[in-house]
């Protein structure tokens, strides 16, 4: 068996940090834990690498790192003529320590390497590889998994994290570089001393603050309005960032939850650091009951991702992130449109996973929406497409239903910074006319229709939850449903063999997709159901669409598919 092989060359060979040594003895004769840590490689997902810590090929740990930044590195210098990278962390067990392993790397094959010298938010990297000029970047992080997983996002000389052609480039690097003996590496401390690694300046983030800053439509609004904030960065990276630009933007009140402010790798009061989680924001809902804040912010450990609640007649209601990418398009809109600020031709760009409700939005307010895949590689593919044409400016927003939003073409990849200031600022707004963001997007409902929308997920993890998870996606397209509770299936969209035609009536505006494991169900009554594996976690995702004529009623559409597809699955 070949995950025994490689169990016993690991036991041999990686012996640089003593947590993998002791891991792989414990694990002596335990066929499925050998398994689960050798069936297969690291691969690029939804956004870059990403695994569970500890030993195997499967895994996060020095030796995986060390590959994949010489597959990386090797590319850099076949690509470029003297490249450079720049290199962020977050608060993760062992994200400082890959982060450095990564420098060496890039250092040892000559490669100048710029590092933050503590924790940053994943836009901040985005932005500093523009601002520097360099031509590639690493952010370790894994984002909104648990504690137990790491990742490595890797970005282009544009800023953005890199799509199917480079990261297949990449990849193939990768995989021609031994684990244990191909990649250069060299001491960090030697590093720095020579000048091959340099340590970012406090210059780059206050550049950052000053981009995010300007993307504010109203200044000033919280301190007029009085807006109170309650605010966790889920012991992520986001305290630092998204404080200091609501301080900068005049919110006076904004009481951050203690025991989640410090950076801590464990999360030891929220598991699960995810804003799309209502546990997330427990520590937070405590905290409120003795504040009264308007609204509650919550980021997570890389801080690209925002999620909120708000105070609804004396509660605090959860706002899903259709809903937040909702109100924010119509209000940078409105806003932009209402002090002369809109762009000629704007341009707004979504996933085919996202609320439909924005095609309505972009229709009112005259704005060019793209669809583009799951990730927000590819939002920020669109941002540097325009680029090229000199056309940045005409990027309004971008968002996708996962909580990640952009406003600017500053940053390449979905940004909390930004996307905490104009929430504040937009919840300021509407205070003042005496509306919560609650009230508002029950009146975006009214105008724009009930598109109600839910996600439900299949978590199967180890090699065997791989296989499950494989066998579902299997078995839809073996036997393709012919109605889903008790609709009509009127339309089948598989994104793996489809054509960009056969995808025009599911899209907005039809560019060229890559092909991709999404399958697409058109139900009769305008409904939808897409299902497709997690590009990030072990799970298979299934997206609810529903538009009906109250809001009610859209919810019971919801609930019936999620429950006929529950059946369907099981
Ligand atoms: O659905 P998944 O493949 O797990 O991806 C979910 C999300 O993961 C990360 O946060 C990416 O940055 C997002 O762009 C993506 O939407």
């Amino acid at each position: 068996m070949k995950e025994m092989e490689l169990y016993e060359l690991w036991k041999q060979k990686a012996v640089g940090d003593p947590d993998l040594v002791q891991e792989l003895t414990s694990i002596a004769g335990d066929e499925v834990a050998i398994k689960d840590r050798f069936y297969d490689e690291l691969q690029f997902g939804t956004a870059g690498l990403r695994g569970v810590i500890g030993a195997g090929t499967i895994r996060m740990n020095i030796y995986t790192v060390r590959r994949a930044t010489q597959g990386y590195a090797d590319y850099l210098l076949e690509t470029f003529d003297k490249p450079s990278v720049a290199i962020a962390f977050d608060s993760r067990i062992k994200s400082d320590l890959f982060a450095k392993e990564t420098a060496c790397v890039f250092a040892a094959n000559g490669i100048p390497v710029h590092i933050f010298k503590e924790l940053q938010p994943t836009p901040v990297l985005s932005f500093a590889i523009r601002y520097l000029k360099a031509q590639g970047g690493v952010v370790v992080t894994a984002s909104h998994n648990p504690s137990k997983y790491n990742g490595y996002k890797a970005y282009g000389a544009d800023g953005c994290q890199m799509t199917e052609e480079a990261a297949g480039a990449v990849m193939r690097k990768m995989q021609a570089v031994d684990v244990f003996d191909g990649a250069k590496t060299m001491d960090f401390d030697e590093g720095v001393r020579t000048g091959k690694i340099s340590i970012i300046g406090d210059d780059l983030l206050n550049a950052y603050l000053d981009a995010v800053a300007a993307k504010a439509i109203h200044h000033g609004v919280g301190k007029q309005a009085g807006l109170k904030v309650v605010y966790t960065p889920l012991n992520g990276a986001g305290n630092v960032p998204v404080r200091k630009i609501l301080a900068r933007e005049g919110f006076e009140q904004v009481y951050v939850v203690p025991e989640q402010e410090m950076p801590d790798g464990n999360f030891p009061t929220a598991p699960f650091p995810n804003p799309e989680i209502r546990q997330a924001f427990e520590c937070a809902l405590k905290l409120a009951e003795q504040v009264g804040p308007d609204i509650l912010l919550a980021t997570d450990p890389d801080s690209d991702r925002v999620g909120i609640a708000v105070r609804q007649d004396g509660e605090y209601v959860l706002m899903s992130g259709n809903e937040v990418g909702a109100l924010l398009f119509d209000y940078i809109c409105s806003q932009r449109i209402a002090n002369g600020t809109m762009p000629k031709d704007p341009v707004a760009v979504t996933t085919i996973v996202s609320t439909r409700m924005t095609a309505a939005i972009a229709k009112k307010y005259g704005v060019q929406l793209i669809d583009v895949l799951t990730g927000f590689k590819y939002i920020g593919e669109q941002i540097g497409l325009l680029e090229k044409k000199g056309e940045d400016d005409r990027f309004v927003f971008g968002f996708e239903e996962s909580y990640g939003y952009l406003a600017g073409s500053y940053v390449r990849d979905k940004d909390a910074v930004v996307g905490s200031m104009l929430i504040c600022e937009m919840a300021a707004f509407y205070k003042q006319q005496g509306r919560t963001l609650y009230d508002v997007m029950q009146d975006l409902y009214q105008e724009f229709g009930f598109y109600k929308n839910a996600v439900d997920s299949i978590v199967r993890e180890g090699a065997a939850g791989m296989a499950e998870l494989q066998g579902i996606m299997e078995k839809l397209r073996k036997n393709p449903p012919a109605q889903i509770a008790e609709r009509k299936v009127t339309g089948i969209a598989d994104y793996q063999q489809s054509t960009d035609t056969d995808l025009a009536s599911d899209t907005v505006n039809v560019i060229h997709l890559p092909k991709s494991n999404v399958l697409c169900y058109r139900l009769e009554g305008g409904a939808q159901v897409i299902v497709r594996p997690s590009g990030t976690e072990p799970k298979v995702k299934i997206y609810y669409t529903a538009k009906a004529p109250t809001s009610k009623e859209a919810d019971e559409i919801t609930e019936q598919l999620k429950a006929s597809m529950n059946t369907l699955l099981s």
